[in-house]
């Protein structure tokens, strides 16, 4: 893709974002990898609803201006996250409603600070790791950032929002959609408890016999099958579901003769 698409490329997402509340007057930046190994960014203070595409800022990778407006007051910060993630192409920074919230809450789990609440946020977005609060812009950010970068798409910079990378800008934007709406999903779901992904993810063992075991033997198949699962797969045991499907004879069959049949 050219350069002069990736530009109107930018600012189309960014107006997509803006519009839908994503980004708010001047917060949040965007960046992409350009064909020629430098980075487009948006300018600092700049909003996302109004760009343009002639004035974005140009930087090297190691952060010199090569054309357009003074870059964003984060380009350290994406620059560090291209250094660490060479597949990357494209970087969105947000002051999104919900993930903002979240980056506000006291007692977060520092090393992922939203449970797999589904299956497209685990593919999307893995886990989101914190990274503790410092004055937006301070160059720390983007040492604590690259430090994390290398193992996590995602990142939560703590009382201010998130951080969040794609193959391409197209990606980029799509997993941060993503992740704000699994922390509105979070702050709506809070109240009533959630089935994570990971208790999903906990084996279920389902035993089909014909009818006829006692409440006994069944209690009997349940309890050893659980200690098997314990000990092969190391879960907890809390965590083991085993069902049995009873069937009767007249509804079960072998090579086509009925069980009830089998024997006669
Ligand atoms: O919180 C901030 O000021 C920045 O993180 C931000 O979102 C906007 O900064 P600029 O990209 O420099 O406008």
């Amino acid at each position: 893709m050219s350069e002069s698409q990736l530009r109107q490329d930018l600012v189309r997402y960014a107006r997509s974002m803006y519009q839908r509340g994503y980004s708010s007057g001047g917060a949040g930046n965007i960046s992409l990898k350009l064909p020629d190994g430098n980075v487009l960014a948006t300018p600092t203070n700049s909003s996302f609803g109004d760009l343009d595409p002639d004035t974005l800022s140009k930087v090297t990778m190691t952060g010199e201006l090569l054309a357009g407006e003074k870059a964003s007051k984060e380009i350290l910060m994406h620059l560090a996250i291209y250094r660490q993630r060479p597949q990357c192409g494209g970087i969105v920074h947000l002051h999104s409603p919900w993930l903002t919230a979240l980056s506000c809450l006291p007692g977060l789990d520092n090393e992922n600070a939203l449970p797999p609440i589904t299956p497209y946020q685990v593919m999307r977005v893995g886990k989101l790791p914190v990274v503790r609060y410092l004055p937006p812009g301070s160059p720390v950010i983007a040492e604590e950032v690259e430090k994390l970068a290398a193992e996590h798409n995602s990142k939560l910079l703590a009382n201010h929002g998130p951080i969040i990378s794609g193959k391409d800008i197209r990606e980029a934007v799509f997993n941060a959609e993503e992740l704000e709406e699994t922390a509105r999903l979070y702050f709506m779901l809070k109240p009533f408890g959630m089935n994570s992904q990971e208790e999903k993810r906990m084996p279920e063992i389902v035993v089909y016999a014909v009818e006829g075991r006692s409440a006994e033997q069944k209690k009997t198949l349940m309890v050893k099958i659980t200690e098997a699962v314990v000990e092969s797969f190391g879960v907890e045991r809390d965590r083991v579901v085993v069902s049995i499907v009873e069937t009767k004879a007249s509804e079960k069959s072998r090579g086509g003769v009925l069980y009830c049949e089998r024997g006669k």
